[in-house]
């Protein structure tokens, strides 16, 4: 074992230009970081800069460095999405290679009419929606009847919204079960029914922390389910448990924001533990990509770019760094999705005298190869270890 404990920071959605297959996915020319770069005045990030991001591709206010402080790359998704469970499945190890169902029309009036009649609710909305245009658009009119606002995106997802004075959490985390019963089924499948719970008045709805995601299991056992049969932590904080259904984890943090989420690793930090710490950062993605808000972004690109010293300091000798993404979500790009792109990759330990480039990986899983060689538990079917580069 070469580091005894791993801290993975996936920062959701920061891609870091198209990839070869982008037009595909309708994502030509998309870049999440070099168009806010672009777009947001005073736009910098001086610690991520120092570790070589600036090294990975042009980033307007984030020059290259001469000697980065890390290794660096970026790496590509080989997997037929570009949504937040196949990114991470693919990190660690996994290759989806059918994509998860899409309902671009909504759901089946089967599926909405069992469901009602489960949850003793009626269903508004049923279509492809912004999870706050919908709120817009149909918050009153759940307040006024009680039927629940169903919604789905580009993504395998069930979204049910509902105001927490009208539909209490817990009723809405049972409705959330049927529904992600229901969808196990597979004429039905849906990879995560998610709850959004909202508060406020009409014209001025806020969703809240409450959210809740309930994931299908990854379909093999990936990288943290090795680390776990070893015998190893594999510590879970933010919404890592539910994009892995809660497989492979020894122990999971919930977190109110992306600070709250870098609290929580630096106190993982000063924990004493053998295996990885890994830490979804999901407010870039859903506070700032899917509102198509470079300004916003770009703040909590600097705010967490602040953070990165206190990340340093509670490294110990034997700890790595690794900060990537698993898609992209370009705030100028058209509609409200996810875009496919290069993820950016750090990966630091102390000592490093000069970051060596790791060049474009093949896949998001030369990660979960890594981590898995450095942990010595069975590699993934997928994924070039670069251990030796480390
Ligand atoms: O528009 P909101 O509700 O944020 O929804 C987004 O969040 C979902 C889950 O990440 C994505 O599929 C997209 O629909
Ligand atoms: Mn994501
Ligand atoms: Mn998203």
């Amino acid at each position: 074992m070469r580091y005894s404990r791993v801290f993975l920071i996936v920062m959701d959605s920061v891609g870091i230009g198209e990839q070869p297959d982008s037009p595909k996915f309708r994502d030509e020319g998309a870049n999440t970081l070099g168009h806010i770069a672009e777009r947001v005045a005073g736009f910098s990030l001086p610690h991520l800069q120092k570790l070589g991001l600036g090294n990975i591709a042009p980033l307007k206010g984030v020059p290259a460095v001469e000697v980065p402080a890390a290794h660096y790359g970026k790496m590509q998704e080989i997997s037929m999405g570009k949504d937040t469970t196949t990114g991470h499945w693919e990190i660690m190890g996994l290759h989806v290679a059918t994509p998860f169902r899409t309902y671009p029309d909504g759901f089946p009036a089967e599926l909405i009419a069992e469901f009602e009649q489960r949850i003793g609710r009626k269903v508004l909305g049923n279509k492809v929606a912004s999870g706050t245009d919908i709120l817009d658009e149909l918050g009153e009119e759940h307040m006024k009847t009680g039927a629940v606002i169903v919604y789905t995106s580009a993504d395998s997802v069930f979204q049910v919204a509902a105001h927490e004075d009208i539909v209490p959490l817990e009723e809405l985390y049972r409705i959330c079960q049927v529904a992600r019963e229901l969808t196990l089924r597979d004429e039905f499948a849906v990879t995560r029914v998610i709850a959004r719970p909202f508060v406020g008045e009409p014209g001025n709805f806020t969703r809240t922390a409450n959210r809740h995601d309930y994931s299908v299991k990854p379909f093999e056992p990936t990288v943290m389910n090795r680390l776990q049969d070893a015998g190893l932590a594999s510590i879970a904080i933010g919404k890592i448990s539910d994009i892995y259904a809660e497989e492979g984890i020894t122990q999971s943090i919930r977190t109110k924001d992306n600070m709250d989420g870098v609290d929580q690793l630096i106190a993982t930090m000063k924990q004493s533990f053998t295996g990885l710490s890994f830490v979804n950062l999901v407010d870039f993605d859903a506070k700032f990509g899917h509102r198509r808000d470079p300004e916003g972004y770009g703040q909590a690109l600097m705010e967490f770019d602040a953070r990165i010293p206190e990340i340093l300091a509670a490294m110990q000798e034997n700890d790595l760094l690794v900060i990537t993404a698993d898609h992209g979500n370009d705030p100028v790009h058209h509609g409200t999705d996810h875009t496919r792109e290069y993820v950016p990759l750090l990966v630091y330990h102390k000592g490093i005298s000069a970051g060596e480039n790791l060049g474009i990986r093949e896949t998001f899983a030369d990660l979960g190869a890594t981590i898995a060689d450095n942990f010595g538990v069975a590699a993934p079917r997928i994924g070039k270890s670069f251990l030796n580069h480390l």
